[in-house]
């Protein structure tokens, strides 16, 4: 509860402290009209008998008026409780997403992105089904008034009544609120053993609904993937249900002795007036008290406040989590700067021009993996060269891109960038040299944005510049053929909005990579750039693309070989090293793995076996 209470004044101040402060003088408005209930009955019979002790029309009146003003002031105080409650969780929503943002996106490097618990972490932050940490603050204040109000009615009974009846209510009230929290702590641990079904669920859910949602209706695979989303939801739950299941039977024995506390209290209450014992008031004031007592186990505002907690505990670990999570594997991520040239401090280069690049002795395995996908490469791209890059399926490629961008660590080795080490940028100046890489990657961006904004993103449009390049790479037509041309977002399920063809898209990902080399980038990076090209168009788009990028360092990679030939140098990437480099001719004099995978791909053209 306390946890919760400074987190909500953390997230608004004002508004977090206002809320507890009206919980306290709700608490305490509900005490004053439980006494004056007791005051106005214990007054009424003198009152109409009109005795010489009895009250003054003014004195019963001003009495009654009391009570009907507290009783209202606790009605608004209600309805300002509600309102502030609302508001805080609205600001708490903002304050989650903006808490659980800054951690993903607090690195340049990506090592967190790909990790299960940093993707379950963040989901439990954000809160699933009931257990989020907005529903905590809702019953905050509600928690804090009943807790204040229960040791305040005790109070009264003790007083005016019996100590031991109102210690007897207290123990069973605090009893039914442990017990509620407590079920609420033990579902929280099946609920976080659940996340890994209820991350593929909503993920089966979001390709259905999102990602895929055309596709998976054209070939009629809606249903399977909804029974997928039914399964694994389920398996999630289900262990949640037996928790539950198991607890039902417990929770009514612990309600059931309550309710006999209860009925003890008003047997002995009616046994102490049946004595004469006890005086009107003092009747009328302890059966208010009793009943506010025993209504002030509030086992369901102690389970909502529980249910929160884990979502809080979630937001506060995630940065922890994230930051093991890119450190796995790959050493150390506090920026090492101390002895390291930077960027900023002493470029040895200026920031913009073509780099120099060098892999030395690199050897690289993803985070949770045992495999080496690159060991000891070597390779040098010189300023303003181009190099192509060949290899099999899954000999390394885009890794290797991943590297050059810094967005993981090697294992062993440098990426020495103008005789930078990669290693030791910091998240600034690392996210400056990515800003100087312009990759055309094989699963690039599809922003539901507009056509200039897919091309731009966060530059500033410069309308001459964004036509120029879209000439080049041949979108300016299919742009011109949109609703709104440049701006038009391309998201069908916006009105007046347009969709590309695989193809244009391809081509505008390419005016993309071109916008940003005319604003400075020095390093094209093209990964399969155009492979939803037909070969021949393939093959003159990316050298006419290299004629323009001339002034760049270039990394061309390309199953297609007609597409690197014209490189500088081609690389063949094989068991994670360079194993052989040279220009299209030497390699094919060289008569080594590259000819023989270049003559397979000729003759399968010769024979009309491809798109060629
Ligand atoms: N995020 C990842 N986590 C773990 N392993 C990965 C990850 N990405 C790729 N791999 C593995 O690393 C190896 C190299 O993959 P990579 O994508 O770099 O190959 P590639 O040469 O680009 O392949 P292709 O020509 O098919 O695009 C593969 O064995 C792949 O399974």
């Amino acid at each position: 509860m306390f946890a919760l209470a400074r987190f909500s004044i953390a997230v608004a101040p004002w508004v977090g402290g206002g809320l507890l402060t009206v919980a306290i003088l709700s608490a305490v408005t509900s005490l004053v009209v439980t006494v004056l209930v007791g005051q106005v009955v214990g007054a009424a019979p003198d009152f109409v008998a009109g005795g010489p002790d009895a009250p003054s029309l003014i004195a019963f009146s001003l009495m009654v008026g009391a009570l009907v003003l507290m009783f209202t002031v606790d009605g608004v105080l209600t309805v300002v409780s509600n309102m502030a409650t609302t508001r805080l969780t609205y600001d708490s929503d903002l304050v989650i997403n903006r808490a659980i943002s800054a951690t993903m996106t607090a690195s340049s490097r990506i090592g967190h992105l790909e990790s299960p618990a940093v993707s379950d972490e963040s989901r439990r932050a954000r809160g699933i089904g009931n257990r989020a940490i907005w529903v905590g603050l809702v019953s905050l204040a509600d928690l804090v008034r009943s807790r204040l109000m229960a040791i305040g009615s005790a109070v009264l009974v003790g007083v005016l009544f019996s100590w031991p009846i109102a210690v007897l209510l207290l123990a069973t009230s605090g009893l039914v609120e442990w017990w509620s929290a407590r079920m609420s702590a033990v579902e929280g641990v099946s609920w976080r053993s659940g996340t890994k079904s209820g991350r593929e669920a909503d993920y089966a859910y979001e390709l259905g609904m999102e990602t895929a949602a055309k596709e998976l209706r054209v070939f009629g695979f809606g249903p399977w993937l909804m029974d997928r989303y039914v399964r694994d939801w389920r398996a999630g739950m289900v262990p949640l249900w037996r928790v539950r299941r198991v607890a039902a039977l417990r929770t009514m024995a612990v309600y059931a002795a309550h309710l006999a506390a209860l009925a003890i209290a008003v047997w002995v209450l009616v046994r102490d007036v049946n004595t004469g014992a006890l005086g009107l008031t003092a009747v009328a004031t302890s059966l208010a008290a009793l009943l506010r007592l025993a209504m002030s186990a509030n086992g369901v505002a102690a389970a909502s406040v529980e249910r929160a907690m884990s979502p809080l505990q979630a937001l506060r670990s995630l940065p922890e989590t994230a930051l093991a999570a890119r450190e796995s594997g790959h050493g150390n991520d506090t920026p090492q700067v101390s002895g390291a040239k930077s960027f900023f401090v002493d470029p040895p280069r200026p920031l913009s021009g073509p780099p120099e690049v060098r892999f030395e002795g690199v050897w690289f395995r993803y985070p949770g993996s045992d495999v080496d996908v690159l060991r000891g490469l070597d390779l040098r791209m010189g300023a303003g060269e181009a190099i192509g890059l060949v290899g099999l399926n899954g000999a390394g490629k885009s890794t290797l891109v991943h590297l050059l961008a810094g967005a993981y660590r090697p294992s062993a080795g440098r990426i020495v960038v103008d005789g930078v080490d990669l290693a030791d940028l910091d998240d600034q100046e690392l996210a400056a040299w990515q800003r100087r890489l312009a990759p055309v990657t094989q699963d690039f961006l599809r922003l539901p944005l507009t056509a200039a904004e897919n091309v731009t993103l966060a530059e500033p449009v410069n309308q001459e510049r964004l036509a120029t390049v879209a000439a080049t790479a041949g979108v300016d037509a299919a742009v011109g053929n949109l609703p709104r041309g440049w701006d038009t977002i391309l998201d069908r399920s916006v009105s007046n909005s347009g969709e590309l063809s695989g193809g244009q898209w391809q081509r505008l990902a390419l005016t993309r990579a071109l916008y940003a080399v005319e604003g400075g980038a020095g390093l094209l990076v093209l990964d399969e750039p155009a492979a939803a090209l037909d070969v021949r168009s393939e093959a003159e788009l990316v050298d006419r693309y290299l004629r323009l990028a001339t002034g760049v360092t270039s990394l061309l990679i390309s199953h297609r070989f007609s597409v690197v030939r014209n490189a500088d140098r081609i690389c063949v990437l094989e068991h994670g090293v360079i194993a052989e480099q040279g220009s299209h001719d030497e390699l094919l004099k060289m008569d080594g793995r590259y000819a023989r995978m270049f003559e397979l791909q000729a003759a399968r053209y010769v024979d009309g076996g491809a798109d060629a």
